[in-house]
């Protein structure tokens, strides 16, 4: 999960403050990940020598990886002591000879990462400043939970739960900033509009289970059949709508053609048919999300009445 969401003033002030408390030369936020170790929150201070964004290799003796490893507490008071730490760079190079480092975890128990408290002097800290740092480790935990249960409900909240893609909320929110982005980048979007046809047929001489299936088909193929950069959600009912970079109307057949294939390969019983419908926005383009959208649901639409007078017996 990202962390960009953090509080980060809120973090960088803990840090400092365990800092001064502990009369540290250094302290950090650490997270644990692929890269190995990464200090994500320095302290402010002239004996701090590691930056945010620094990081150390996960084959590297450094005290955090113990940390993170075993997922509790690590106080080493003097490094020098004890020949586990000759190979730890943080010693023999930087000079760290104390450590205190406690396990931040995820609201499931996974470690995310470590606070830590480093010294160029063995110390012997008082029970009760270890405590401390535990309370603050708890409220970084805690920050940690907020932002896993404001993740969960977000993506609850901006999914369908039948089809598991965007739903109207939450492509209302991201066609928002997807647009933002275009108009930084001056890229064209186009916006796609679906609607199925005959789907109330299907479900009557079908089953609403075989209505709910075709949808959750027509969404899956929608998603293989875009880029991830692309927005795909159902509107509602049997209707869905993409948001597409596309430089040129070419693009868009391209799509439409490679939609087609893919539901007539899938050979649904029946067929999966719809009718599509679409409006360019320019970079420069200042019409809101909703005139967009009933451009394209319009044009949808007069492709879908076109078809019926073709066809009028289906
Ligand atoms: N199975 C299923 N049916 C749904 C769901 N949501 C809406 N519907 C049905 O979708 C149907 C949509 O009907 P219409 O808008 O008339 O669409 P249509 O039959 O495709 O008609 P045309 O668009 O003119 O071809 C309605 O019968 C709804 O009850 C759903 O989640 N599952």
């Amino acid at each position: 999960m990202e962390v960009n969401e953090i509080d980060w003033l809120r973090w960088q002030r803990l840090v400092n403050t365990v800092a001064e408390m502990f009369n540290a030369p250094a302290t950090f936020i650490n997270q644990a990940n692929i890269k190995g170790i990464e200090v994500i929150i320095a302290s402010e201070r002239p004996g701090t020598r590691y930056a945010p964004g620094g990081h150390c290799g996960v084959d590297t003796n450094i005290y955090c990886h113990h940390v993170v490893k075993d997922a509790k507490e690590l106080y080493v008071r003097d490094a020098s002591t004890d020949g586990k730490w000759l190979d730890n760079p943080e010693y023999t190079e930087d000079n760290y000879a104390s450590y205190l480092g406690m396990p931040i975890c995820w609201p499931d128990g996974s470690v995310f990462g470590t606070l830590c408290v480093l010294d160029t002097h063995p110390t012997d800290y008082p029970e009760t400043y270890v405590n401390a740092l535990g309370v603050i480790k708890e409220v970084i935990d805690s920050d940690l939970k907020h932002l896993y249960r404001e993740n969960q409900l977000l993506t609850l909240s901006y999914t369908d739960p039948l089809t598991l893609i965007y739903n109207r909320r939450g492509f209302d929110d991201l066609m928002s900033n997807t647009r933002e982005l275009a108009k930084r980048l001056n890229r064209q979007l186009v916006l796609l509009y679906f609607d199925l046809d005959h789907f109330k047929a299907t479900n009557d001489r079908y089953g609403h289970q075989v209505g709910d299936e075709h949808l959750k088909t027509f969404a899956n193929t929608l998603k293989h059949n875009s880029r991830t950069c692309d927005l795909v959600a159902r509107w509602g009912g049997d209707e869905f709508v993409v948001l597409i970079h596309a430089e040129s109307l070419a693009s868009v057949s391209l799509f439409n053609q490679r939609l087609a294939n893919a539901l007539t390969e899938l050979n649904t019983q029946p067929a999966i048919e719809y009718s599509i419908g679409y409006a360019i926005i320019a970079p420069s383009d200042t019409r809101d999300n909703q005139t967009l959208l009933d451009i394209a649901d319009q044009q949808m639409y007069t492709q879908k009445q076109a078809k019926q007078t073709t066809n009028p017996h289906r």
